[in-house]
């Protein structure tokens, strides 16, 4: 039993500082609310920051950010205040990044050497190169008493728990022979509206911009068409598989994927643009759905880890209208199968809806109440 139950002491909970406060951002806050032991010691956008805000000003944090007059620090300036107020509450501080910012993820290690826990929905430190990741696992090395936590099950399928259920798979001595399934949200939308078993006439252009209405797409949608989304994810599940951690060096680039971007539209930098003059290019999507169907078969984009080959790729597949990624998925949904030694006769699915403001904020709201046992 812990020792603060024992003595009837109340849990101290922990301090959390929040760098992002957009779609899943708010999201996160919102649900804070109701957790007095997650208490926010900071929240910033790419301009403004907000400390030690009261619970006055949490109530409406919108307006008190925007009436906010400091200005966002430069992140080693963050740090030096983030432990100034980790010293005046007496509470161990969890960083929560709600961004989709290079720069913000490469600080990660400079985080965890002050101590702070990092929580995070961000794939960018998880996926990229492999000296980044192997940093942060060496910081967060569990072997070493009271070093900080790294959790960021909503990098992938969102609150789904994908991430938990490989690592207990993993950490309990079973051996993961395969993963395969949706891994999108915001392609398994567009594919399950688009191509259909009874045949849809909707336009791809039309079904991506509700996707971005939805609030499933990244900040640039050409993150999810281009695959690399799918990629990055597919990164972050190989390496907590041992015998494939070391894989890829260069992380997500180094995974075959095939990318739905029309060439007419790489490299355009403006999301609004991009997803606007999508348009122009509907009869390519058109083709490739009508040859689909005439084969009596519908498009869903697929991630797969075949262990034992070592061979990891994305790409956009066909499959018969019987098939379950054809009849069983809707919305936003992910679909995750775990072929392993134990669960060999079937896979061990994990399915529901992989992208949304609410339920990727419930991942990283979940992760920081891990935090809080952990280090409260
Ligand atoms: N949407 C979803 O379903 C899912 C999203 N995710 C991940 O969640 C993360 C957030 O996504 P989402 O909320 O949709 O993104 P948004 O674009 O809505 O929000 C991003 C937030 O980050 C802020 N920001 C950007 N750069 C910086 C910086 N350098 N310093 C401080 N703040 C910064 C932005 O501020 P400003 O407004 O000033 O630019 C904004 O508040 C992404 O990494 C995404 O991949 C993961 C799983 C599912
Ligand atoms: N854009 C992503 C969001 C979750 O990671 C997706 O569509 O899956
Ligand atoms: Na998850």
């Amino acid at each position: 039993m812990a020792a603060h139950l024992v003595s009837g002491a109340a849990p101290k909970g922990i301090n959390v500082a929040i760098i992002g406060v957009g779609l899943v951002g708010s999201a996160v806050i919102s649900q804070l609310a109701a957790l007095p032991i997650l208490n926010i010691i900071s929240l910033q956008n790419s301009r403004k920051i907000l400390l030690s805000p009261s619970s006055a000003a949490l109530k409406d944090w919108k307006s008190s950010l925007d009436g906010s007059t400091d200005s966002v620090p430069a992140l080693p300036e963050l740090v030096a205040t983030l432990q100034k107020l980790t010293r005046e509450t007496g509470r161990h501080t969890a960083v929560v990044d709600n961004t989709s910012n290079d720069s913000v993820a490469s600080f990660y290690p400079e985080f965890l050497k002050a101590g702070f826990s990092v929580v995070t929905p961000n794939k960018k430190g998880v996926s990229g190169s492999l000296e980044l990741y192997s940093q942060i696992l060496k910081l967060t090395n569990p072997a070493q008493a009271g070093a900080p936590l790294f959790y960021g099950e909503s990098t992938v399928g969102a609150g789904l728990p994908i991430l938990g259920t490989l690592k207990d798979l993993v950490s309990t001595g079973d051996e993961v022979t395969k993963i395969e399934g949706v891994l999108s949200g915001t392609l398994s939308y567009i594919f399950n509206e688009f191509s259909t078993p009874a045949g849809a006439t909707v336009k791809f252009s039309e079904v991506v911009k509700v996707a971005k209405d939805n609030g499933y797409t990244e900040p640039h949608p050409d993150a999810d068409l281009s695959g690399s989304d799918v990629s990055r994810k597919l990164t972050i599940l190989s390496r907590l598989i041992p015998s494939l951690v070391n894989l890829l060096p260069q992380g997500f680039e180094s995974v075959p994927t095939s990318s739905l971007t029309p060439e007419g539209l790489k490299g355009e930098q403006d999301g609004e643009v991009y997803t606007q003059r999508l348009k122009e290019f509907d009869g390519e999507f058109d083709a490739l759905r009508s040859k689909a169907a005439s084969e009596g078969k519908v498009l869903r984009y697929v991630g797969t880890i075949d262990v034992a080959k070592k061979e990891i790729k994305a790409s956009l597949e066909s499959y018969p209208a019987t098939h379950p990624f054809a009849t069983s998925l809707s919305g936003s949904d992910n679909i995750i199968a775990f072929h392993t030694k134990r669960y060999s006769a079937r896979p061990l699915l994990v399915q529901g809806a992989g992208a949304g403001a609410d339920v990727t904020a419930s991942g990283v709201t979940a992760d920081l109440l891990r935090v809080a046992e952990r280090r409260g």
